[in-house]
């Protein structure tokens, strides 16, 4: 991992970072379900959030403690992934690392994250990659590839963004997904704001007839929410349709 972006002196600040983003300016959404910790109902299930308009699309806000973020964050430095400075992602596929695993243990303890027979598929992943995005980094706008199955999750780390949803209907045509798309505005676009501890999960409607994707900004505005971006960390967890790769880790930047 980057000495600049990650070694000592800044992984303190980034800590410092973490705990003005959970507990500071950012926390101020105009949404009655923002609170500090995710509110367990009756079900045990965590607060979430959903989108009208994107059947398939969860938000969890601040599932993860600061404590379980700050622990993902030190093992994904301590993995070594990230130490070639032009490294930015990192990607494993069968066997997931322990310190993934534990936070996959949490997801497969939320009730309705998905649909059953996403649910209830073993293992519910097999895939995962950590991105590191510098201040400013992006991800173009995409569907995420068919070779991965349907039921995709996204783990926020250290800085906030706003992830844009846009219609895939040209996309998925392209592509050979699902044409019958719910979009019924083909220029709507939604903002969802991942804050650090957020994860947020994809299936049906979400993961195939809409796009998804990170501007490469400093400053996202939403609303009236101006998010200053720092160095953001994500883990997108997926489950590979056939078993073709061996267990591995790889770094690739
Ligand atoms: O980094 C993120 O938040 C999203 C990553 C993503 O969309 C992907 O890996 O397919
Ligand atoms: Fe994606």
């Amino acid at each position: 991992m980057d000495e600049e972006l990650f070694g000592p002196d800044s992984f303190s600040d980034s800590e410092l970072e973490v705990d003005n983003m959970i507990n500071g300016a950012e926390s101020h959404e105009i949404d009655s379900q923002s609170a500090s910790d995710p509110l367990i109902s009756s079900n045990n299930e965590p607060q979430k959030t959903v989108f009208p308009s994107i059947p398939g699309l969860l938000l969890y806000k601040n599932l993860l403690t600061q404590e379980q973020q700050n622990r993902l964050v030190d093992a994904i430095i301590n993995e070594g992934y990230f130490e070639r400075p032009e490294s930015n992602q990192a990607m494993c596929f069968g066997t997931l690392p322990s310190f993934i695993m534990r936070v996959v243990d949490i997801i497969e303890n939320i009730p309705s994250i998905f649909p059953d027979e996403i649910k209830n598929r073993k293992p519910l992943f097999d895939q995962s990659i950590i991105n590191v995005y510098k201040a400013g980094d992006g991800i173009n706008s995409h569907v995420d590839l068919d070779r991965f199955e349907d039921g995709i999750v996204v783990i926020s780390l250290l800085s906030s963004c706003a992830m844009k949803f846009s219609p895939a209907s040209l996309v998925n045509k392209e592509l050979g997904y699902s044409d019958t798309s719910t979009a019924t505005d083909p220029n709507e676009v939604v903002s969802v704001i991942l804050r650090p501890g957020d994860v947020l999960a994809m299936s049906g409607p979400a993961r195939y007839d809409w796009a998804h994707g990170i501007e490469a900004t400093k400053i996202d505005i939403v609303g009236d929410e101006r998010i200053v971006r720092k160095v953001r960390v994500s883990i997108t967890l997926r489950k590979m349709k056939e078993n073709q790769f061996l267990d591995q880790c790889a770094d690739k930047s």
